[in-house]
């Protein structure tokens, strides 16, 4: 795919627009290309139709599962159910299964999609690769791409799953055995590697799809159709996202909030970033849009709750969102006011346009949940400034929602509404421990990569901290019991998710969920490397370009 993209933009005073050097592929949105996408798209259907008849089992899930990975799945949703629901009937609801051992590798992979896609299979599955005394057989340790499969399936575990819990430990010290005295297949050594550092399950589609794209591309088998229509889907999307972030990066500098408040952080471009881990589709155009902003404002006021404001002035801007009443604004400090203001207009906006579009009033749910998150940031600056250093279990409870993600899910919860679910808007706190989930993974992740700057500069102590407070111990263990932490959470998100999504298989919902769940892997993407966030580490610097700016050829 040729593109004469030539760099559209002036640099700027900001970091992250220095990083907007936008190259105008603009003819990735072009017609030529929609048009060699949809007759891709056409063509890759027929091939599945065509090949059902050829392909094993194992080969139409390792199709599934490249495409989940090439970021293309979204294409074939249907598909991919048809796929997986004739291997479920077919091993699993008793019908004439094949009846034959399945090997570790297919087995693990089968079990990995069908439970993802909420198929009721169980751990069980692996007894036949256990030993009388319940240890997987020291013997599959030759079964490299088996153990990859089994350590990747592990992670879809549930509370209390032993079995996979065993698995998980079996296939990572073997796995990382291999890996270290060395593994000759290089394609499989880059697969271990990427996966020892973060599973699939942890992993968000759509920034890991270009690593993917260029990982398949060296492989033996990889086939040609669908490697183009990936390399062509990713540079549609990224032109979409580009038209995006040139939006809101206009209303960003249009705010003045950056120049008013120098001591915040300026990060519109990882603010949008952000968006694209859990809502990539390119229809979710709007609330792509609206949360980006949303997180701008968050991080602005984060950082006057952290770094800027007195307890007093503190209290007043905590009391002025809870009155939400644009009269307040007098009782405000000058740095404060562009910010409330900047904030009251753009939930006044989002609010018009969910009335107007889903005949829907949200302000009261949307003040609620600004209310809730300046409550739980007041508590924290409340702590430091008495230099209490809260419980583990106090400060986590309030420290999941200081986090943002039930505002950031409730704004997506409203704003995905519209007025057939009418009554479903009154209804989300049915999903409160989806919502907790969410936010605990993106908690936890967070303080381990920021706490320790936060720290230098003052701050309530965070997770790490409290820990180390409460039980002692080095920073390395409490960032290892943490980690056990962020483990134990999302066994308890992948309960939960499979339950709700049961319980009301809605798109909508199913939608909901599975964004939840996005958040928390999008922050353990972001965290993975330090805080990539505020301080930018040299990954998100390589990672933001190459996912927003620069097209695959
Ligand atoms: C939106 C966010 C990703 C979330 C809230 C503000 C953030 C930018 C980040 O910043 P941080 O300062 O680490 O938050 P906290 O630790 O002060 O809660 C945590
Ligand atoms: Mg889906
Ligand atoms: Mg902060
Ligand atoms: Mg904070
Ligand atoms: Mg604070
Ligand atoms: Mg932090």
């Amino acid at each position: 795919i040729s593109s004469s993209g030539t760099a559209a933009a002036t640099a700027c005073c900001s970091p992250s627009f220095q990083l907007l050097r936008l190259y105008s592929i603009l003819e990735h949105r072009e017609e030529r290309y929609l048009r060699r996408a949809s007759e891709l798209k056409v063509e890759v259907k027929k091939m599945l139709v065509q090949e059902k008849e050829v392909l094993s089992t194992v080969e139409e899930l390792e199709l599934v599962d490249d495409f989940q990975r090439l970021g293309i799945s979204y294409h074939f949703e249907d598909e991919i159910n048809q796929i997986l629901a004739s291997v479920y009937d077919h091993k699993y609801a008793g019908k004439n299964s094949e009846g034959k051992a399945k090997d570790l590798y297919s087995t693990a992979l089968e079990f990995r999609l069908l439970r993802q896609h909420g198929f009721a299979v169980s751990q069980e599955t692996f007894d036949t690769f256990r030993n009388e005394k319940g240890d997987f057989d020291s013997n599959l340790a030759h079964d490299t791409k088996g153990l990859l499969q089994l350590y990747e399936a592990s992670f879809l575990s549930k509370p209390g799953e032993k079995t996979l819990d065993l698995a998980r430990e079996f296939a990572t010290n073997f796995l990382q055995k291999k890996f270290d005295e060395n593994i000759d297949d290089e394609n499989l050594a880059i697969l271990v590697r990427h996966a020892l550092e973060l599973p699939i399950h942890w992993r968000v589609e759509r920034p890991n799809a270009r690593w993917f794209i260029e990982a398949y591309e060296r492989r033996p088998d990889v086939n040609p159709l669908v490697l183009e229509l990936a390399k062509l889907d990713f540079n549609i999307v990224q032109a979409t996202h580009q038209q995006e972030l040139k939006h809101v990066y206009g209303w960003w500098k249009q705010t003045g909030i950056a120049e008013n408040l120098p001591f915040a952080r300026d990060r519109m471009v990882e603010c949008y970033f952000w968006t694209v881990g859990y809502f990539f589709h390119p229809e979710h155009r709007y609330p792509r849009m609206m949360i980006a902003k949303l997180n701008a404002l968050i991080t602005v006021i984060d950082d006057i709750f952290d770094v800027y404001g007195t307890l007093q002035e503190l209290q007043l801007f905590n009391n002025a969102i809870r009155r939400w009443d644009v009269e307040a604004i007098d009782k405000l400090p000058n740095y404060m006011q562009i910010c409330y203001l900047a904030l009251y207009n753009l939930i006044n906006e989002t609010a018009y346009d969910v009335l107007k579009q889903q005949g829907l009033v949200i302000i009261p749910h949307l003040r609620k949940s600004w209310a809730d998150l300046c409550r739980t940031y007041l508590q924290e600056a409340e702590w430091y400034f008495r230099g209490y250093t809260p419980t583990l279990e106090e400060y986590m409870n309030n420290a999941w929602i200081s986090v943002s993600a039930p505002l950031t899910l409730s704004h997506v919860y409203f704003a995905a509404a519209n007025r057939i679910e009418n009554e479903v808007v009154g209804s989300l706190h049915k999903y409160q421990d989806i919502v907790r989930y969410s936010g605990m993974i993106m908690r936890l992740a967070d303080d381990i990569a920021t706490s320790p700057a936060e720290m230098k500069r003052g701050d309530v102590a965070k997770a790490v901290e409290c820990y180390m407070n409460e039980r002692g111990g080095s920073r390395e263990e409490a960032e290892e019991y943490v980690r056990y932490l962020i483990d134990e959470t999302w066994k308890k998100m992948n309960e939960g998710a499979a339950v709700a999504v049961a319980a009301d298989d809605s798109p909508f919902l199913e939608d909901f969920v599975r964004i939840a769940a996005d958040l928390g892997r999008t922050a353990q993407y972001f965290y993975q490397h330090g805080d990539g966030h505020g301080i930018q580490t040299p990954q998100i610097k390589e990672r933001i370009p190459t996912l927003l700016f620069q097209p695959i050829f």
